[in-house]
């Protein structure tokens, strides 16, 4: 059932694990190393997944499993089948940033393993923001604007009800979280630094996994076109790979009046979110 047991088991295969030959795939059932992408959505975390594959201690999950949130009525054994096989001591991931903000997540999360590693990508709240709307604009043309949506009738206050906002309220979120882990279990990651210093964040991201440091600046390359970094050389290709469409897409321009009391307002949240965490993101 749900909830209990752990991850174990689902990765422990008789075969197949791209090991090679001689490689000693774990007992079934071992517990397995895991670590979570929480969050945020529009973090950068689909870059952080992506360069992270590059390690070949981690064996991740390329989609989202949405399992703590939408699919927890699945089982445990569901979630479990999804995950790539993996040798001992390889870490297992996923990546589903909605967890950060889902209630019940770290309940379940810590219900299946006290021991995962969780990882969250923060950006600034106001561009994380807009990063959402852009998304939602491109799903749904006809939204109404950013203002309508994100200020009560478009010019009170800020509706901390639209998703898009509300999200943004990191310190808030990391209060559930820090009723069910301490905050040692946490990484977080400035989505800032992963586009500006990507080597750096890699860095930091595989010493909190307990991994060597292979990925380096070796294997990113600025793409001018694009305006991100990209990699050198992709897995399975071995050929230069950015992200695709959806990830840096333009974003609305949203009137500096707006972005400016959407900073105000943020800025309480961030100060306590910079308290809880012991750390600046720089985005006052
Ligand atoms: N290297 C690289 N290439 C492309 N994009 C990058 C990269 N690093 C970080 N980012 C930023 O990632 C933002 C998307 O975040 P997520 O992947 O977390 O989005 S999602 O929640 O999974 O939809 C995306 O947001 P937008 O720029 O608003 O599209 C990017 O700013």
């Amino acid at each position: 059932m749900a909830g209990s047991g752990g991850l174990g088991g689902g990765a422990g295969g008789s075969q197949g694990a791209g090991g090679g030959p001689g490689a000693t795939l774990r007992a079934p059932r071992a517990p397995l190393l895991f670590a979570a992408l929480v969050g945020v959505k529009k973090g950068g975390t689909r870059a952080l997944l992506e360069f992270l594959r590059l390690h070949p201690d981690v064996r991740a999950l390329g989609s989202e499993p949405h399992f703590f949130d939408r699919c927890y009525e699945r089982g445990l054994a569901w979630y479990r089948s999804l995950m790539p096989r993996t040798l001992d001591g390889q870490i297992t991931m996923e990546k589903t940033p909605s967890y950060f903000v889902t209630r019940e997540a770290p309940r379940r999360i810590h219900g299946m393993s006290p021991a995962t590693k969780l990882i969250v990508v923060v950006r600034n709240p106001v561009t994380r923001a807009i990063s959402d709307y852009a998304q939602m604009l491109s799903k749904t043309p006809g939204l109404p604007s950013f203002g309508t949506l994100a200020f009560r009738r478009g010019l009170g206050p800020v509706d901390t009800a639209w998703s898009a906002v509300r999200i943004g309220l990191y310190a808030q979120h990391l209060d559930n979280w820090l009723r069910y882990f301490p905050l040692s279990r946490f990484l977080f990651v400035s989505g800032e630094r992963l586009v500006s210093d990507p080597a750096g964040e890699l860095g930091h991201v595989q010493d909190f996994l307990g991994l060597k440091r292979v990925v380096t600046d070796k294997h990113f390359y600025f793409n001018a076109t694009k305006g991100f970094p990209c990699l050198k050389k992709a897995q399975g290709s071995g050929r230069p790979r950015c992200l695709g469409k959806s990830k840096g897409r333009p974003h609305p321009r949203v009137p500096e009046a707006m972005v400016q009391r959407l900073r105000a307002f943020y800025r309480p949240f961030n100060r306590k979110f910079y308290q809880m965490t012991g750390q600046d993101f720089g985005w006052d």
